[in-house]
């Protein structure tokens, strides 16, 4: 559906509108400001119980947690209790072979071909190789500072020193360098590899279709979910606030990621950038946890995703709105009839929402 109200010259891009780009996810719901700060979702008209008012069909960057990763298919995130995926997509490195596995030949196939020159796949293994490499060093205390607001500002200015030292360094001195880094860093790293790839892949692409996301073909669909990605709230400080520790932990990844993405991705790196990539998910990710048939048997927390365009559902404890996830799609649909102007809320749930 064309929404030329909306947006009616074809000279107009949407990276230069932002706002207007975020009305355009859905001819059921606008973006708007919430009452009680920030934005949500709201019913343009009535809408029934059951419809679905939001699909995304792949986020933009995920995840899969360290543990699963040769039981979770990195395209669609099929997990079999616990069973090995032997579908893979592998690098080697001298005598270390580093892998990423997929469920069928047909969501290796899509990897590659969402991946093209394959960029991402690339990223992905030079991650797994030095996260492998980081083993053989010594585990580091993790520090805690004692000023924090300081620390913050003086820490992250002594990464920019630290890089203009790295310009002139040796390749075997910028190896002996390279940071340990733990599982949930590993996580991290990952996740910002494929925001990264986004970034590489679609940022350069000026949006004029004046169309309904749910209407425009999957290439151009992950263009606007950049674009809303670029728009989402960060909140790396907040949670630096709150968990100190955190701070060196994300210096950790900064320093993880300039020594080992390759070139087409470095210019994307810089401090700012990167805290904004993580910050982001800390508010926004969506677990992605393993199915049960029973409500009362645990779920595994096999990893994480980010779906920026279904990023502005606010959290209600009496939601009117369910998410599914449909192998690495995410549906909404309505609980109950729900009345024009209403908040279309989910419930976060577990931690990652
Ligand atoms: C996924 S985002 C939702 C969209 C967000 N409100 C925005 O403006 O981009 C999650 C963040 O929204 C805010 N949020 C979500 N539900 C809320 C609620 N019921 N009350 C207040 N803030 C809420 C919190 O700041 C949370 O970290």
């Amino acid at each position: 559906m064309a929404s030329d109200d909306i947006l009616s010259s074809d000279e107009l891009t949407l990276v230069d509108y932002p706002e207007t780009a975020l009305q355009l996810i859905s001819p059921l719901f606008s973006v708007d400001k919430t009452v009680y700060g920030g934005r949500g979702c709201f019913a343009k008209s009535i809408i029934p119980s059951g419809t679905i008012i939001h699909r995304c069909s792949s986020p933009i960057s995920s995840s899969i947690a360290r543990p699963f990763k040769k039981e979770v298919c990195h395209y669609c995130f099929k997990y079999d209790n616990g069973k090995t995926w032997k579908i893979k997509r592998s690098q080697q490195f001298g005598k270390q072979m580093c892998s990423i596995v997929f469920c069928t030949e047909e969501c290796r196939d899509k990897f590659s071909q969402e991946d093209g020159e394959g960029i991402y796949l690339k990223n992905l293994m030079l991650v797994e190789k030095n996260y492998l490499q980081g083993l053989k060093k010594h585990e580091v205390e993790p520090k805690e500072p004692k000023d924090l607001d300081t620390e913050i500002l003086q820490e992250w200015e002594k990464v920019g020193s630290w890089e203009e030292k790295l310009k002139t360094m040796k390749p075997s001195k910028r190896e002996s360098i390279l940071p340990r880094i733990d599982e949930s860093e590993y996580l991290e790293i990952n996740y910002v590899i494929g925001a990264l790839f986004s970034m590489y892949k679609y940022g350069n692409s000026g949006i004029t279709s004046p169309e309904y996301f749910q209407d425009i073909k999957r290439e151009e669909q992950n263009q606007f979910e950049l674009q809303y990605f670029n728009t989402l709230q960060s909140t790396e400080l907040e949670k630096v606030r709150k968990y100190p520790y955190l701070l060196y932990s994300y210096i950790n990844i900064y320093k993880f990621l300039k020594l080992t993405v390759s070139e087409q991705l470095q210019p994307y790196i810089n401090t700012d950038e990167i805290r904004c990539i993580i910050g982001r998910n800390l508010s926004n990710a969506f677990g992605i946890w393993s199915e049960v048939s029973d409500p009362k048997e645990d779920k595994e927390f096999l990893g994480f995703g980010v779906y920026p365009s279904a990023s502005f559902f606010n959290h209600s404890c009496a939601p009117n709105l369910v998410k599914t996830r449909i192998g690495n799609q995410l549906v909404f649909t309505t609980l109950r009839d729900i009345s024009a102007g209403e908040e279309l809320c989910i419930n976060y749930g577990n931690f990652f929402g």
